[in-house]
């Protein structure tokens, strides 16, 4: 995949002090980036539906899912969905959060690739993992746009296949 390093923005000291942030708006903006990203997130593998986390991660799990013919299920922060759900907490670069998933929102055995746009603490790929498994359902991937690997995010996802496209 060509490095598209380039369309990662910096932003110092957001959204607090000492966080270098990661701004993929450029890289969204680029036509060409954007679809190539795209493609290369579900590329070869084999999945049912694919799981896109708020908010960031909807903007590329979407249209995996269309362009592989999955069904895509959002995981969205506490009290956002309006049926029963699953729910777990967990730690990320700069402060805590809950996710949901919609209790019914799989099929049994369901293939299920989890995509977000960065991979930091691995804190709320994590929480995405165990709702998925809470389900019955089974994750095939977890592919990310981008993986800051000082912070060791793949330790948190032992056994699972990991898929970054880019690292900082
Ligand atoms: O590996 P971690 O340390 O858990 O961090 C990664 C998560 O942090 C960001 O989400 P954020 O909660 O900022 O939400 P957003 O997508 O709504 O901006 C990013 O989109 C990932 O989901
Ligand atoms: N440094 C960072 N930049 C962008 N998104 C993030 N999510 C967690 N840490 C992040």
């Amino acid at each position: 995949m060509t490095d598209w390093t380039a369309l990662i923005r910096d932003v110092p000291d957001y959204p607090k002090p000492g966080i270098l942030f990661k701004d993929i708006t450029p890289l969204l903006a680029d036509h060409a980036a954007f679809t190539q990203v795209v493609d290369e997130l579900g590329d070869g593998l084999a999945f049912d539906k694919v799981v896109g986390i708020e908010a960031r991660g909807f903007i590329l799990a979407a249209p995996v899912a269309y362009r592989s013919g999955a069904g895509f299920v959002p995981v969205r922060k506490e009290g956002k969905l309006p049926s029963e759900t699953y729910e777990a907490s967990y730690d990320l670069e700069y402060g805590s959060a809950t996710i949901e998933v919609h209790a019914d929102a799989f099929e049994p055995g369901d293939r299920v690739l989890i995509v977000d746009d960065v991979l930091a603490t691995g804190g709320t790929a994590r929480a995405a993992v165990e709702l998925v498994r809470r389900t019955g359902a089974q994750v095939v991937a977890v592919s990310f746009l981008m993986e800051l690997s000082f912070l060791s995010g793949r330790d948190r996802l032992p056994g699972l296949e990991v898929r970054t496209l880019l690292t900082v």
